[in-house]
Parts: structure tokens; sequence; C-alpha cells
């Protein structure tokens, strides 16, 4: 089990963000005036009601999106652009060139983003992807694979580029429920495996409580923060429930 590093309190912070959209020439504020923390290797769970501002926030961690307001803060220092550093895995974990194999797939991203030769770039990508169980793979192609498996490609890319963080904006919202139950297993056991830090979008109550080791709630009103959570083995759905039963009754509906 890893250890969450208590002294890097603030491996991810953000302080009094707000992010803005123009719409017609008019400022919308999604997200307003909000402040949190992440450790690092922490599985950070942003939660809450469609509308909230989830993506948003994932967005300007990403560096995608601007702050109005306030600042995001990465291991010490301001994040302004987008940056392998943070990297994003999409649904269906589509990034991956089907016409590459796995190994080809993650040697591919070392070159084109590190100075490496393609012997030394192999090197690499066979330690990670030995890292996600997947050595016996690395000659097969993306469809050949599950979706727990392309996850592990994907992931052990970032990992091989040196990402310090994973960004995941509701990875699993289309898979049916058992084969998202599997996949969430995978991440679990993934996260276990090569430690990264983690900041997951979902609008699933069980689903922030199986992935999280911190959840923050978000309301409708303007992204605001209801609670943050540090989850544990007595935390339960129906206590997250009430709590945003009593703040966002939105959800429920
Ligand atoms: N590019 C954009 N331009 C203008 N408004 C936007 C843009 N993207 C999102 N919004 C609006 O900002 C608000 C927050 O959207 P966001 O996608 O961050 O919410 P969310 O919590 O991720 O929702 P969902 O769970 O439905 O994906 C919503 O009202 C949305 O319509």
């Amino acid at each position: 089990m890893i250890q969450l590093n208590e002294n890097k309190n603030s491996f991810l912070d953000i302080k009094n963000l707000s992010l803005e959209y123009i719409v017609n020439k008019n400022k919308f504020t999604p997200v307003k005036n909000i402040s949190f923390r992440a450790k690092e290797y922490e599985r950070l769970v942003l939660l809450g009601p469609s509308g909230c501002g989830k993506s948003t926030i994932l967005k300007a961690v990403g560096g995608f999106i601007k702050p109005a307001n306030g600042k995001i803060v990465l291991e010490g220092e301001e994040i302004t652009k987008p940056s392998i550093d943070r990297a994003f895995v999409f649904q269906e974990f589509d990034q991956l060139l089907a016409w590459k194999t796995v190994l080809q797939n993650v040697v591919f991203a070392i070159t084109v983003t590190k100075k490496f030769k393609k012997n030394d770039a192999e090197d690499l990508a066979r330690v990670f992807l030995k890292k996600v169980n997947l050595s016996a793979f690395e000659n097969s192609y993306p469809h050949q694979l599950s979706g727990g498996m392309k996850m592990r490609v994907a992931i052990a890319r970032c990992l091989a580029l040196g990402s310090k963080m994973i960004l995941m904006d509701e990875p699993f919202a289309s898979l049916d429920a058992i084969t998202r139950k599997k996949m969430q297993d995978d991440l679990l056991s993934l996260w276990e495996d090569s430690k990264f830090t983690m900041l997951f979008v979902t609008h699933s109550i069980d689903e922030a409580i199986k992935l999280g080791t911190k959840i923050i709630i978000l309301s409708s009103n303007g992204g605001q923060i209801k609670k943050e959570i540090t989850v544990n083995s007595f935390t339960t759905k129906e206590e997250i429930s009430s709590i945003m039963y009593k703040n966002i009754p939105e959800y429920f509906i």
C-alpha cells in the first residue's frame, strides 16, 4: 500500500481559483474562488452534478484554460500552459495509434517528446510496459487489447514521458456496469503498482468512494466546494449522499 507523502502537502495547490468563458462577449464564470490541495500520489476526485465545472477545473489543471483569478501551482510552479507534466487519459483510451503496436505506441510518444535515440526509447518503453504488466503484449495492436489493457498502455505512456499527474474526465461513464467495475479495479491496481497522482472527474458517488483518497464535492452554483472528504474504510455512500442531498439537492433530480 502506498503511503501519501505528508511532507508534500502542496503537490497540487489550487488557490482562490476562478475560471471563466466568454459567451456572446459576456463573461460566464462557472468556477468561482475555489481552493483545494492534493498530496503526491493522491487520488483526488471531483464529484458534482452536471455543469458544476468539474471538466473546466480539469482543463485548467491541464493548462488549457487560464485562471481569471487565483492560481494553480504544481510542485511550487504555477501552471500557465499545457505540459506533459499533466497528461489527459481520454475516454476509450483512443489516443493510442491503431496501426502501431503497444511497444511502438510508447516508443513513438517518447521519441516525439524527448530527444531519445530509438534504442534508448525502446528500453525506456519496455521498463514502463513491465511496470504496468504488459511486457507480454508489446507486439499486440490496440484492437487486440481489452479496455483495461488499453488504459494501462495509455498510462504507461504518460509515466514514461514523466507525467506527474494523470487527468481523467469521466473515462468510464459510457461503460456497462460490469466493465466499469473492472476498469475501476484495473485503475486501482495500476495505481498500486506504478504510483501516480490522479485527478479524476465523475458524477457517480460510488465511483468517487471507490477510486478517491480525497473527494471534493462541488455544487452547481458557480462551482463552489461544498465539502472535502478524506476517504477511509468507514466512508459510505449514505454519508456522501446525505451531504449532497443537504447541499446540492438538484444532484438527485
Ligand atoms: N467552452 C465553453 N464555453 C462556454 N461555456 C462552457 C464551455 N464549456 C463548458 N461551459 C459551461 O460551463 C459550465 C461548466 O461546464 P463543465 O463542463 O466544466 O461542467 P461539468 O461539471 O464537467 O459537467 P458534465 O458533468 O456535464 O460534464 C456549464 O454551464 C457549461 O455549459
